[in-house]
């Protein structure tokens, strides 16, 4: 599958990208052998993660360079948190767990790592550098859904998971996210963006990112 031209590069540079989209936390859920706690603890500071990668996906808007942008980025922000979190909210009532518990809830250090590391890469750099650090989310979870579908037992509980990632809504999302980093990255850097000095750095924030998704599958310990 591919969603896109820069996400392909950069994706077949980021070392661990196979440690992320193959991790025994993912491997889990699509055997079912998952334990249930494990996937409700990562669920829980997923969704403290959700509300500062929605922050990060609102800057992308502020940062962004013209109004077709700006829609595709306010069009995720909206996106997270009318419908990506409803799967957290839902999941979580089901096991008794409600929103006010999962707000109390300490965010865990990777968590922090990782949403900040965003933030920053937005704060102190442009768009493109914002986009680097948002790609992995999106699109390594794109990837897992869409494998998962084809792969997973049929009889595994995380059915609801991989559906919610796997489906067309989401699908389409990704496309259209690796079309605006393909377009992002045109508009700045030209059509040959490789001989630009900017394609290592974004390459390596792309990465950075890539590792602190390893990290996060981690908080799924029961
Ligand atoms: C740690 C972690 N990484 C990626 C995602 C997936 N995700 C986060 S924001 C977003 C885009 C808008 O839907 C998607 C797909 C997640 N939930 N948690």
């Amino acid at each position: 599958m591919s969603y896109g031209r820069t996400f392909t590069e950069w994706r077949a540079q980021a070392p661990d990208w196979d440690a992320y989209t193959r991790h025994p936390f993912v491997q889990g859920m699509a055997d079912g052998s998952l334990p249930r706690d494990a996937f409700l603890n990562y669920l829980v500071q997923d969704y403290l993660f959700l509300i500062h990668f929605a922050r990060a996906w609102a800057l992308a808007v502020v940062k962004a360079g013209d109004l077709d942008e700006m829609r595709a980025c306010s069009a995720v922000v909206h996106t997270l948190i009318d419908h990506e979190m409803a799967l957290h909210v839902e999941t979580c009532a089901a096991a008794g767990i409600d929103t006010n518990a999962m707000l109390a809830t300490p965010e865990a250090l990777t968590n922090i790592a990782y949403t900040r590391y965003v933030l920053d890469a937005g704060l102190s750099g442009d768009f493109l550098d914002l986009l680097a650090a948002l790609m992995p989310c999106v699109l390594g979870y794109g990837e897992i859904g869409s494998r998962l579908a084809a792969e997973a037992a049929p009889d595994t509980p995380y059915r609801d998971w991989i559906d919610t990632y796997a489906g067309p809504e989401y699908q389409a999302a990704c496309h259209s996210a690796g079309e605006l980093l393909d377009r992002a990255i045109a508009k700045r850097l030209g059509n040959a963006p490789q001989s630009s000095p900017r394609w290592a750095t974004l390459g390596d924030r792309f990465a950075t990112a890539t590792r602190l998704e390893v990290g996060f599958w981690g908080l799924g310990r029961a």
